[in-house]
C-alpha cells in the first residue's frame, strides 16, 4: 500500500501562539516552563491535526523554537565560545545564537554582550536560518537529544513519527568556518557524521521505523569534493542501524542523481512540483528493494493540487516500482506556507476554491493516497471537485485582463534606460540635494511599536474610523521626522507606520492580490508575514505611498526619501501564480510602480528608494538558470525606476550578504544609491565593494539583535569602509529597516552611528 508523508509542518501555530509564547518568554512575561509548555501542546496539536487529516508518515523534530539547522548546530555542539561564556542556560544559550543577547550586569552575573549568528536565507525562499559556524576546535558531540525526546513525546501520545534530520552534508555545506579557523567545514564530515550515527542509534532504540535525512543541497551545482562526500558519509550512517529516507527538495537534482546510486538508505524523496523529470531520474538510480518518496503536493505554494496530473504521476512510480515502496509526499516542508484556509472568510469563494493551506494540503495528500490504493471511485466527489476547481480558475476572467496585457505589449526598450549617466545625473542630484560627505539615511521603516499595531488593528476591524487612523499616522510620521532632524540624519524617511508589512501593504493596494487575515508564515524566529496571493493580472489603480511621502517631506526641509517596494520583492514574498510567467508578473507589477514613482516625483519627493532584498533570493537554484531571471529581474527595476528626471535620486536597498553573486545584477539596476546588509558577514564584501560604479551604503548595524554596538565599533567599520570605497560615494547606515526594533537601541544605535560619522567626515575632510 503506498503510504502519504509530510516533511515538515508550520510550527508556529493556528494563531501564531509560538511567536507570542517565545516573545513573551523573551520579554519575562512567562517562564521557561511555561513556554516550554506552550511548545509541547503546539507539538502534540500539529501531530494530531496531520493524523486527523488522514497522513500516514508524520514527521517529529521538524519543531522549532527558533530555527531547525541552528537546533542541528546546538545538538551536535557547533556552539560558538562567545555564546558560552556567559554560563547562560541552554535555553538561553540558544537564543542568544539566534537573536544575540545585551544586558547589563545583575544579581551578581556579569554583563552580556554577543551577536547572533549569521542569518541567511533558506535557498530561494523567504524563510531565513542561522549558518552554523565550525572551526577545527569545534567538538561535535552529543549537545542535546531533542530529536529523541520529540519522537518520545509524539509514541506517548500514540503517534508514531518520523523524525526529521537535516543531513550532515548540507549541515557542514550551509556552514561557515569562524574567523580564527582555517578548516573547510566539509572537511569535518568525518567527525560530524560519527555523532549522527550515535544519535540514530538512540532514534532506532526509541523505536524509530525510519529517519527522514534532509539533504536539499543536492537541488545545486556542487562542486566533486562535495558529491563525492555521499558515499562515505551515508555508508557510515548506515552503521546507526536506521532505515533513512534521503529527502531533496527544491529543484532538479540532474546529474547530482548520480551520487544516491548505491547509497545504503531505504529509499529517496524527490521534488517532482518544482522539477517532474526528477522522477525519472530517481526511479533510474533505484535498487530493487529502495522506496520513492514521490514529493507531488507543493509545500512552496498555496495552489490546490491539480488530482488528475498527480495521479498520473503516482501511478507511473506505482507501475515501477510497486506500491509497497511508494510514498505520495508534500514536495518539501509545508513550512512555507500557512496553517489553514479555516476562517478565511472574507476571501470570495470563487477564488478561495483555488487554495490549499497546510491542513488543506495534508487531506491532499491523503486524497490522493486514497485514489491510487483504493482506486479513483473512492475519492471520486474529491476528484470531480478538484477538477471543477481548476477549470473555474482557468477561465476566470481576473487571470487575463486586456488593459494590462495591452500596455505590456506597448513597453518599449527605451522605457527601461534613465536619460543620463551615473556620473552626470549624480552630480546635478548633488547640486540639489546639497549633502555633506558620507551622507547618513536609514532604510525607511522606524519601530512598530505596539501601539502602532494595536492602532491599525482597531482601524482594520472598524472600532476607529479612516480619519483617526490617518490622523494617528501623520503623528507618528511627524514624530519619525522630528526625531531624525534631532539626531542629525541627513536623507529622511517617514518610517513606514501605515505598512503592515513592505509588501503585504502594496499588494493590498493593487489589482489583481488577495490577502489572508490569519495566512501567516514564519520567516525567522518569532518573526511571520502574511504573503499576499497574486491571483490575476496585476494593476495600479491609484497612488500607494504618495499621500504619506508628500505630508512627510512638507514638514522638513531635509530631503525626504519615498519609500516603495520594488517588483521582484513584491513578487517573491507574495504567493506568485503558477499559470503565468514570473517575468510576466514582474513586469505587471513594474508597470504599476513605474506610475507611483513618477507620481511621488510630481509631488517633490526628490530621493525615492525601490527595496529589492529578494533578488538575491530569487536566482534560481542552478548558475545555469541565473541569466534569463536576472535579465527579467534588472529589466522591471528600471522599467519601475528608469522614467524619473536626472535629479531624481534613485535608491534601492538588499539586506543578504552574497553580494559577489549578485555584483552584476545589481550594478544593472542602474540605481544612484545602494544600502546593503554587510554587518554580519564578516565584512567580507569589502573586496567587491571597491569595484561598484554608483554610490553604496554598507549597513553598518545588525537591525535583528537589540544589541548597540558601541561608538568604536561603528567607526572601527566606517574605516575600514573608507579603505575600499571612494570617499566620494560611500554613504552611511543600517543594515535594513529598523521595524523590529525598540526605540531605546533605535536611538542608541543612530546616535552612535552619526557620532562616528562625523569623526570620519573630519578625518577624511
Ligand atoms: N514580507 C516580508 N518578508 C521579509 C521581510 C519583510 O519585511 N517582509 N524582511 C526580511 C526579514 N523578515 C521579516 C519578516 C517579518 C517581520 C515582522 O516584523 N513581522 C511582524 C508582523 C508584521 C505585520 O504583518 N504586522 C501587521 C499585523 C501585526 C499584528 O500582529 N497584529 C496583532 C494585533 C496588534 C497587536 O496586539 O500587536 C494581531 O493581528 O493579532 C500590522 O502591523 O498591521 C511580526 O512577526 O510580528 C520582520 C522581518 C526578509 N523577508
Ligand atoms: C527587508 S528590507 C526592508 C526595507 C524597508 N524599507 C524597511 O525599512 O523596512
Ligand atoms: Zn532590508
Amino acid at each position: 500500500m503506498v503510504q502519504s508523508a509530510v516533511l515538515g509542518f508550520p510550527r508556529i501555530g493556528k494563531n501564531r501562539e509560538l511567536k507570542k509564547a517565545t516573545e513573551a518568554y523573551w520579554s519575562g512575561k512567562i517562564s521557561a516552563e511555561e513556554l516550554q509548555t506552550s511548545a509541547k501542546n503546539l507539538r502534540l496539536d500539529h501531530w494530531k491535526l496531520q493524523k486527523d487529516q488522514g497522513v500516514d508518515i508524520v514527521p517529529s523534530n521538524d519543531f522549532s523554537f527558533y530555527d531547525q539547522i541552528m537546533d542541528h548546530s546546538f545538538t551536535f555542539n557547533a556552539i560558538p565560545e562567545r555564546y558560552l561564556k556567559y554560563d547562560l542556560s541552554p535555553l538561553d544559550t540558544y537564543f542568544a545564537m539566534g537573536r544575540g543577547m545585551q544586558r547589563p550586569a545583575i544579581d551578581g552575573k556579569p554583563a552580556v554582550d554577543v551577536p547572533s549568528q549569521e542569518m541567511v536565507k533558506w535557498f530561494d525562499s523567504n524563510y531565513h536560518f542561522l549558518r552554523p559556524e565550525v572551526s577545527d576546535k569545534t567538538e561535535f558531540k552529543l549537545n542535546s537529544t531533542k530529536a529523541v525526546d520529540e519522537f518520545l513525546e509524539a509514541k506517548q501520545a500514540n503517534i508514531q513519527t518520523r523524525p526529521v534530520l537535516v543531513g550532515p552534508v548540507t549541515f557542514l555545506y550551509l556552514a561557515k568556518a569562524t574567523k580564527e579557523s582555517s578548516v573547510k567545514p566539509i572537511e569535518l564530515l568525518p567527525k560530524l557524521t560519527a555523532v549522527y550515527v550515535e544519535l540514530l542509534k538512540k532514534l532506532v532504540e526509541a523505536g524509530a521505523e525510519s529517519v527522514q535525512i534532509d539533504e536539499p543541497i543536492l537541488a545545486l551545482d556542487l562542486s566533486k569534493e562535495v558529491l563525492d562526500s555521499y558515499k562515505s558519509t551515508y555508508e557510515t550512517l548506515a552503521q546507526g542501524g536506521a532505515k533513512l529516507i534521503l529527502t531533496t527538495y527544491f529543484g532538479p537534482l540532474k546529474d547530482n542523481i548520480e551520487v544516491l546510486k548505491g547509497l545504503p538508505v531505504a529509499g529517496i524523496h524527490v521534488d517532482v512540483c518544482r522539477a517532474p523529470e526528477n522522477l525519472d531520474a530517481a526511479l533510474s538510480i533505484l535498487d530493487d528493494k529502495q522506496i520513492l518518496s514521490v514529493g507531488i503536493v507543493s509545500g512552496r505554494n498555496i495552489w490546490k493540487t491539480d488530482f488528475q496530473k498527480a495521479v498520473a504521476v503516482i501511478e507511473k512510480a506505482i507501475a515501477a516500482i510497486g506500491s509497497e515502496r511508494v510514498i505520495v509526499a508534500s514536495s518539501s516542508s509545508i513550512l512555507h506556507i500557512p496553517h489553514s484556509l479555516t476562517g478565511e472568510d472574507q476571501l470570495k469563494p470563487e477564488i478561495k476554491r483555488w487554495f490549499a493551506f497546510a491542513v488543506e494540503k495534508c487531506a491532499e495528500l491523503a486524497i490522493l493516497t486514497k485514489a491510487v490504493n483504493e482506486g479513483p471511485a473512492s475519492v471520486r466527489e474529491e476528484l470531480e471537485a478538484n477538477a471543477a476547481d481548476a477549470k473555474a480558475r482557468a477561465e476566470s476572467p481576473i487571470t487575463n485582463v486586456k488593459a494590462v496585457r495591452d500596455r505590456q505589449a506597448a513597453v518599449t526598450p527605451e522605457m527601461h534606460t534613465r536619460a543620463t549617466p551615473f556620473e552626470k545625473r549624480y552630480a546635478l542630484q548633488q547640486e540639489s540635494l546639497k549633502l555633506p560627505q558620507f551622507p547618513t539615511t536609514t532604510i525607511g521603516s522606524f519601530p512598530q511599536t505596539k501601539e502602532i499595531r494595536v492602532t491599525r488593528n482597531k482601524y482594520v476591524k472598524g472600532s476607529i474610523s479612516a480619519e483617526e487612523y490617518d490622523a494617528f499616522i501623520r503623528k507618528e510620521i511627524t514624530d519619525v521626522v522630528k526625531f531624525q532632524e534631532n539626531i542629525g540624519l541627513d536623507v529622511l524617511v517617514h518610517g513606514e507606520p501605515e505598512r503592515n508589512d513592505m509588501v503585504q501593504y502594496f499588494g493590498e493596494k493593487m489589482e489583481g492580490f488577495v490577502f489572508t487575515v490569519n495566512g501567516w508564515v514564519q520567516s525567522y524566529g518569532s518573526r511571520c508575514v502574511r504573503p499576499p496571493i497574486i491571483v490575476g493580472d496585476v494593476s495600479r489603480p491609484g497612488p500607494m505611498t504618495v499621500k504619506e511621502s508628500a505630508f512627510a517631506q512638507s514638514i522638513t526641509s531635509k530631503p525626504m526619501k519615498g519609500m516603495l517596494t520594488a517588483p521582484i520583492t513584491i513578487l517573491r514574498w507574495s504567493f506568485p501564480r503558477d499559470d503565468v510567467e514570473e517575468s510576466v508578473q514582474a513586469q505587471q507589477i513594474a508597470l504599476g510602480l513605474r506610475d507611483e514613482v513618477l507620481d511621488l516625483e510630481k509631488a517633490g519627493v526628490r530621493v525615492i528608494q525601490c527595496d529589492e532584498p529578494a533578488l538575491r533570493e530569487g536566482l534560481p537554484l542552478r548558475r545555469a538558470d541565473w541569466s534569463q531571471y536576472v535579465d527579467y529581474a534588472v529589466k522591471a527595476f528600471r522599467l519601475a525606476t528608469g522614467g524619473v528626471k536626472d535629479d531624481t535620486q534613485i535608491h534601492s536597498h538588499f539586506c543578504y550578504s552574497d553580494f559577489n553573486d549578485i555584483f552584476d545584477a545589481i550594478q544593472g539596476l542602474d540605481a544612484d544609491v545602494v544600502s546593503i546588509e554587510n554587518s554580519k558577514s564578516d565584512m567580507k564584501l569589502m573586496s567587491v565593494l571597491s569595484n561598484y560604479k554608483s554610490c553604496i551604503g554598507p549597513g553598518l548595524f545588525d537591525i535583528h539583535s537589540p544589541r548597540v554596538p558601541p561608538v568604536e565599533e561603528f567607526k572601527e567599520r566606517i574605516d575600514a569602509l573608507v579603505k575600499s570605497v571612494p570617499k566620494d560615494r560611500l554613504w552611511i547606515n543600517p543594515d535594513c529597516g529598523l521595524k523590529t526594533r525598540g526605540w531605546p537601541e533605535t536611538t542608541a544605535d543612530l546616535e552612535n552611528m552619526i557620532v562616528a560619522t562625523r569623526m570620519a567626515r573630519n578625518e577624511n575632510a
